[in-house]
């Protein structure tokens, strides 16, 4: 048998309970489950098996972005019924150390952050919603489109704040500021967003000016570590989607910055995509789309808020709720083909289409999950006596 297809063929011995057709670039086709094929794999050269030792996953993300692999049929659906079988698929951590080593400057995470948001506003309003959130969204119903489902997403976590109309907001990792402009204009609150991406920042400051709330917001080009030598002080606070950037070894630095600029009894929320257990992430995610990026788990975020005398009020799982996301860009994206082509080729088309398909079928398997974490510093007994206060928009 040849070297380089042994171990794939090992690999979907294990496969039951799908039906695909494996090709390899001889034409050899191998059957896994029963005809018809739900979806074939073409696989037009050999993978070299050291490049397999490493990194199952990196192995296959490289060769389909190098156009070596193909997957006719829906790549999502193929790639949900392939991670049933996740616990098969190994990387070698150590054996990749530039990826899997957490760096500590702020300096380097700065370029790492830069290198993903820093693409460019017109690319990411070829496929993000007219909030440019890039973030889970919240779909109340089947019917809500991406816009809505987003709008829903910031008025569920303004409603978990439990504003007060004209407190004090800082978002952690604000992005292109909807949620600021929301809760400016519903709260009259004060807000201020940072963000490490320029863009964003151009962004952001560009939509304050047009929404005339300069009176209201602000927008900061600066790390979540300066937060700890700032004299700002919040009510509340909140961080959607970036606690994946910080890094295993930061937590409690994170945590610490959000205790100094908080005020007693203030709230907070995180929402992060979160793992079961503690894992390095996957190979090919940090290598191509989110360098330096780290996957919390819940229990490790959860067990350290006892150390600031932080309160749990509440934890929701939106994990189904990102997997529809995900595919609701990735059509985006798919209809946006010509511009993004235009803008970056080929291979980053397939390089960004894995990365949307995988990351919903990684949600749709639960080898990730999105948590809305709640939580008060010290406690508050001004909060409403029932949860209902969380559904009021
Ligand atoms: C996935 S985006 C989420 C943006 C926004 N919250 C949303 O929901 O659309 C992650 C955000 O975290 C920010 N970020 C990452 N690392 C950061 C850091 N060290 N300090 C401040 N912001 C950071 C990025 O600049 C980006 O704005």
């Amino acid at each position: 048998m040849n070297m380089q297809k042994a171990p794939i063929k090992e690999l979907i011995s294990n496969f039951k309970g799908i039906n695909f057709t494996l090709q390899f670039g001889d034409g050899e086709c191998v059957q896994v489950g029963n005809t018809p094929s739900d979806f074939k794999v073409i696989l037009k050269e050999p993978i070299h098996t050291l490049d397999f030792i490493l990194s199952y996953t990196l192995a296959f993300g490289e060769a389909y972005m190098n156009g070596n692999l193909e997957i006719e049929g829906n790549l999502y659906e193929a790639l949900d019924a392939i991670l049933k079988f996740k616990n098969h698929f190994h990387t070698h951590f150590h054996l990749l150390p530039e990826l899997f080593h957490t760096s500590t400057s702020a300096s380097h995470q700065k370029k790492q952050v830069s290198s993903h948001y820093d693409l460019g506003n017109d690319f990411y309003k070829l496929w993000l919603d007219e909030t440019m959130s890039y973030s889970c969204a919240y779909f109340k119903s089947s019917l809500d489109t991406l816009y809505e489902a987003q709008m829903n997403k910031i008025h569920h976590i303004l409603s978990k704040l439990n504003l007060q109309k004209g407190q004090s907001l800082l978002d952690i990792g604000c992005g292109w500021g909807h949620l600021l402009i929301e809760a400016a204009k519903l709260y009259k609150v004060h807000g201020v967003g940072i963000t490490l991406s320029q863009e964003q920042y151009d962004g952001f400051n560009a939509r304050i000016q047009a929404e005339n709330l300069q009176d209201y917001l602000e927008v900061k080009l600066m790390d979540y570590r300066e937060l700890a030598n700032s004299d700002l002080c919040f009510d509340r606070i909140v961080s959607v989607g970036m606690l994946e950037h910080v890094g295993r070894n930061h937590y409690k630095l994170f945590l610490s910055c959000i205790d100094h600029v908080l005020k007693d009894g203030g709230l907070v929320l995180l929402h992060y995509i979160s793992s079961q257990i503690e894992s390095p992430g996957d190979a090919w995610i940090k290598k191509y789309i989110f360098p330096g990026g780290v996957i919390p788990s819940l229990r490790e975020i959860v067990s350290l808020l006892p150390n600031y005398h932080d309160y749990i009020i509440d934890i929701e799982s939106l994990r189904r709720h990102y997997t529809q996301t995900l595919l609701m860009w990735a059509d985006n994206f798919e209809n946006a083909l010509p511009q993004v082509h235009k803008m970056f080729g080929e291979k980053f088309i397939r390089m960004w289409r894995m990365y949307l398909a995988s990351c919903a079928a990684c949600f749709n398997n639960g080898v990730v999950d999105l948590h809305q974490i709640l939580f008060t510093k010290g406690v508050n007994n001004e909060l409403p006596m029932t949860r209902d206060y969380l559904y009021t928009k």
